[in-house]
């Protein structure tokens, strides 16, 4: 059995309990690992909800292809993408992922503004509340991480990703079929995966935080530790097993990395097929996860974050990215960073244009 990543599990509900400890642990798992298991008591977000939320996914993936591919994937980074078409890891694949993945942009009265499929037309409420759930405890993460990192005033990060104001956050519901049927979901056929195939290529997530939703059992997650060793990340560590659902995995990505000079740490991550599972998961059954990515509002500055620890840490992101797109920094908003992130993994999409 593969030793797994060895990444902290914070408890953030503990009531009464101390805040700046919660928040000192955040920001310590954050700027070692860039990974953080939340436990899951399902205070913030339901358990019920989340359960949910998987059964939409499946919903909408056992959809006809025909109406899958009317809510095609666009530059706002909002509709369905098929099997292969996404490439996170460009340099290093084969061929393109093999997942699905449907990206939910913002709803108004809980409608979404984008063509869904008609089997979900009626989930569109659930689809909506769950989205606002997961906002929300973004933001409690973003107001203890300003608290741990001694940002003036600690509200800094949570006010930047106001609800009410245009965003790139996206709800992205992902479906990766097994390796082993070429045709599982009943509507998507591919050819059988060959050795270093990948489900989701190596990358770096490119907002502020994401959260992960995932399934008992079904392994696959990996990141790449300090010392260039890929590590499963298994869906319950050690500690979690008798709790009523795994953790949330939080992981911090890159406008935030970039936005604290590296502090805190974008990890890049995978999803496999024949990376070493851990005991009692394995990945050769369908997969669905489903990830939660806050960005700020888009009109957000990323000037200095007033925090005397920020400004006194030196050269993080070197270390932390091969290749820093922004070591030279200018002030840039929120949208800036992320079109500049959208045009390089949707080429394509955005040469048709
Ligand atoms: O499905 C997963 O476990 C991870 C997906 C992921 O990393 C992503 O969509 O950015
Ligand atoms: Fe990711």
């Amino acid at each position: 059995m593969a030793e797994a990543a060895a990444i902290p599990i914070i408890d953030i509900s503990t009531e009464g309990g101390d805040q700046a400890e919660v928040a000192k642990a955040l920001v310590d798992a954050a700027a070692e690992h860039g990974f953080v298991y939340i436990k899951n008591t399902g205070k913030d977000i339901t358990l019920e909800q989340i359960e949910r939320a998987f059964e939409m996914s499946r919903t909408l993936f056992s959809s006809p292809i025909e109406e899958k591919q009317n809510c095609s994937i666009q530059t706002n980074n909002q509709g369905w993408s098929g099997m292969g078409t996404e490439t996170l890891d460009p340099k290093s694949q084969r061929v393109g992922d093999f997942k699905e993945a449907f990206n939910f942009g913002p709803f108004t009265n809980n409608q979404a503004n984008q063509p869904i499929p008609t089997a979900i037309i009626p989930y569109q409420p659930s689809i909506a509340a769950f989205r606002t759930s997961c906002n929300d405890f973004c933001r409690k993460l973003l107001h203890l991480f300003g608290i741990g990192l001694g940002v003036s005033p600690p509200d800094f990060f949570k006010t930047a990703h106001s609800p009410s104001l245009p965003s790139g956050s996206i709800l992205r519901f992902l479906y990766y079929p097994s390796p082993d049927s070429s045709s599982s979901s009943g509507s998507t056929s591919f050819t059988a995966p060959q050795a270093n195939d990948v489900r989701a290529g190596a990358h770096s997530d490119y907002g502020s935080v994401t959260l992960l939703f995932r399934l008992r059992g079904q392994a696959g997650l990996e990141l790449l530790t300090g010392s260039g060793a890929w590590k499963p990340v298994p869906v319950c560590p050690p500690g979690t097993e008798d709790d009523p659902a795994p953790p949330i995995l939080v992981n911090i990505g890159d406008l935030l990395s970039y936005w604290t000079n590296g502090l805190l740490r974008s990890t890049v991550h995978r999803v496999t097929f024949d990376g070493a599972a851990v005991e009692g998961e394995s990945n050769r059954e369908p997969r669905y996860s489903i990830a939660y990515f806050c960005h700020p509002a888009n009109e957000t500055k990323l000037t200095a974050v007033p925090s005397e620890r920020v400004r006194g840490f030196k050269g993080g992101l070197e270390d932390a990215k091969e290749e820093n797109p922004y070591a030279e920094r200018k002030v840039m908003t929120a949208d800036e960073h992320l079109q500049m992130r959208l045009q390089a993994s949707y080429l394509e999409l955005y040469e048709k244009k």
